[in-house]
């Protein structure tokens, strides 16, 4: 990461205008390389904002297109690709939960086989000798965050050389990433697994790695270049379209949490809000919790949210405990609207506190996610038919 990210959608809008000259011809040329941690890189580093959505894609993009017209089309695609994955998701929650066994089943493993709990420290630590994987084990530990070829790098050498199971890198990097997200990490495993697109995995080549990393690594004949890919015995279902709350209208009670924290912008017309609690988990991403820093940038974009959602609802937020939340819309009496919680724990503890929280989506997602369902190739020109849509985030 450039400098400590602070989570504010101010310092957030900060980055995004310090970053916009460079989102065109500069980004498409230079975002496969990865200078390393102390040189500045191609890339944008807005994924914790992003992720919190303290900035919505919809603004990052149109900004983008704005600053840049048809030269910001790679920038914004990959954008879309955290778009896609949501909405792919959600149209496959049976994923999540798949994902959810598969990393019991690996703890499980990691308790009785001694060999397997021994590689698996060794490649948190950044003790495997691997010069490479050993450096980006300690940068996301370090820095809670990984260029984007890195982590494709790391999660190839940790499934098909280091031979470990697939859930327990993916948990590793959910508890260090500032933007560990649930529906692009889980799915980014698997693709680069090779369950994504059955028989496609991603293998990481040390010729690919020292030209993308200026020479800084070269890791010939470390690397298992001729794996093949992950299969597994239970096929996510079919994908089943997204479901979305019809508006809600009249008096409402709001409740904030850590995947929307612009709430002061959903679309809450004929809605009069009389009260809002905001609600944080992000120890619930991954198995024993996440590391401090993650942590506290969630508790933190969330208390910023609280300050604008106070300002423009005109009312205190109050900061509840999950198991607060049923006796918190009880005391109200009205109906309890929330930002579309996206595939996940946040999403599950909702529906857990059974208080029928109607769910906002924004605009971005309605028009979006109906379209993930299938490969991203098809996806991609819906992108810019969100991005051309007047308003909307
Ligand atoms: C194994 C693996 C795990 C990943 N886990 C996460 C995760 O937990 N959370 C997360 O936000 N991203 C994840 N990514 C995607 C991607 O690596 C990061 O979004 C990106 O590196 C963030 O850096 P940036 O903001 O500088 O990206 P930029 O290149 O500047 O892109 C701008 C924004 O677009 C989005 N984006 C870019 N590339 C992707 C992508 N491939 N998939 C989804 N969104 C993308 C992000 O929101 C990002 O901030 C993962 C990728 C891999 C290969």
């Amino acid at each position: 990461m450039d400098a400590e990210p602070i989570p504010t959608r101010d310092a957030g809008l900060d980055r995004l205008a310090a970053f916009l000259p460079r989102a065109g011809a500069a980004y498409a040329a230079g975002r496969n390389t990865d200078p390393g941690p102390e040189r500045k890189g191609a890339v944008s580093q807005l994924s914790p904002w992003l992720r919190h959505r303290l900035l919505t894609e919809a603004e990052v993009a149109r900004a983008a297109f704005a600053a840049h017209g048809e030269a910001a089309a790679k920038f914004i695609e990959e954008v879309g690709w955290r778009t896609y994955w949501k909405g792919w998701l959600e149209q496959r929650p049976g994923v999540y939960d798949l994902y959810r066994a598969g990393l019991r089943r690996a703890e499980n493993r990691l308790a009785t086989e001694e060999g397997l709990r021994r590689a698996f420290h060794d490649a948190c630590a950044g003790r495997t000798g691997i010069d490479c994987f050993d450096s980006w084990a300690r940068e996301i530990v370090a820095r809670n965050y990984l260029h984007n070829h890195a982590r494709m790098w790391f999660a190839s050498i940790w499934i098909f050389t280091l031979r470990l199971p697939w859930e327990l890198g993916a948990d590793f990097f959910l508890r260090h990433l500032l933007d560990g997200d649930i529906a692009s990490n889980t799915l980014s495993w698997r693709w680069v697994a090779g369950l994504h697109t059955p028989g496609k995995h991603y293998l990481a080549r040390a010729e690919n790695i020292a030209r993308f990393t200026g020479g800084r690594f070269d890791p010939r004949g470390l690397l298992d270049e001729a794996a093949e890919p992950l299969t597994e015995a239970v096929r996510p279902r079919p994908a089943l379209p997204p479901q979305f709350d019809p508006p809600p209208s009249g008096e409402v009670v709001l409740l904030l949490h850590e995947e929307d924290c612009a709430a002061e912008t959903l679309d809450l017309a004929g809605c009069t809000v009389r009260a809002v609690a905001a609600v944080a988990m992000p120890e619930a991403r991954a198995r024993g919790g996440v590391a401090p820093a993650v942590a506290g940038f969630a508790h933190g974009a969330l208390v910023d949210a609280m300050g604008r959602a106070a300002a423009r609802f005109g009312v205190r937020p109050v900061l509840l405990e999950v198991d607060d939340l049923a006796g918190w819309a009880a005391a109200h009496r009205l109906k309890v609207v929330t930002a579309h919680p996206p595939i996940g724990p946040v999403a599950q503890a909702l529906a857990a506190a059974d208080v029928g929280a109607v769910r906002v989506a924004r605009a971005w997602d309605r028009a979006l996610w109906p379209h993930a369902g299938r490969g991203f190739f098809g996806f991609r020109p819906r992108i810019g038919d969100a991005v051309a849509a007047a308003s909307g985030g």
